[in-house]
């Protein structure tokens, strides 16, 4: 069974709460998105294979660590993972990016992939897929799917919104991989639309509604 990690800090509460109003500009929407992404890059980050310099401070030689973060690849699923990936590439910004383009079809709500591009050498790295919305699971559960073929060291996956639903049919689809959220709500409704949520994510990010 794969951990979730629900990642309720109170900065992270406030933000989203902002977020979920109707009345949240696009503008605002999407600052808020980055963000909350950069506080749950912390988070996620936590475990991350550290290594050990030699350094000089203007007094003496001593020793620091660092993170490799070209190991690190964060895959965003388009296009709401955008929004996500921003702010992420914010705090780690040597990280690579990879892109998996789907969108769900309405009325199947299954997930269509359009498009997908990873950097080289997948399987030296660590990836973080990225989603605001893990509503029925399909677009996770297909991501993550495709990525495995390329046999990477581990495969963590990051949103903000999910709910029971979303979290079975993930933890029954890839047991294996982590999830971190910041909130898991109530309910999907009739059109697989995540209840109280936030609406479309990606609508509200671009402004295309
Ligand atoms: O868990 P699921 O039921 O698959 O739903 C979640 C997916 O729905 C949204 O994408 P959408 O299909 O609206 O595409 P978009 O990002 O292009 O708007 C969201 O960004 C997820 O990718
Ligand atoms: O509530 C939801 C569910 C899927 N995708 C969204 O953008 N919002
Ligand atoms: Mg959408």
């Amino acid at each position: 069974m794969s951990q979730v990690h629900l990642i309720d800090h109170p900065l992270v509460q406030h933000k989203l709460t902002l977020m979920r109003k109707k009345e949240a500009s696009t503008n605002s929407f999407r600052r808020l998105l980055g963000e909350l992404a950069s506080l749950m890059a912390y988070e996620v980050t936590r475990d991350m294979a550290m290594q050990e310099v030699e350094i000089e401070t203007p007094l003496e030689k001593t020793t620091g660590k660092v993170i490799d973060g070209k190991k690190l690849v964060f895959v965003s699923i388009l296009r709401a993972g955008t929004g996500i990936l921003d702010g992420m590439l914010s705090v780690v910004p040597g990280a690579r990016v990879g892109h998996i383009g789907l969108y769900r079809d309405p009325k199947t709500l299954t997930a269509v992939e359009y498009y997908f591009k990873m950097p080289q050498d997948m399987h030296e790295r660590d990836v973080v897929v990225v989603d605001p919305m893990l509503a029925t699971g399909n677009s996770a559960i297909a991501a993550v799917e495709r990525l495995k073929e390329l046999q990477p060291k581990s495969i963590k996956f990051v949103c903000l919104l999910t709910c029971p639903e979303g979290i079975e049919a993930m933890q029954r689809a890839h047991p294996d991989v982590p999830l971190y959220t910041a909130a898991i709500d109530r309910q999907l409704n009739e059109h697989g639309y995540i209840l109280p949520g936030l609406g479309d994510a990606g609508d509200r990010i671009f402004g295309t509604k």
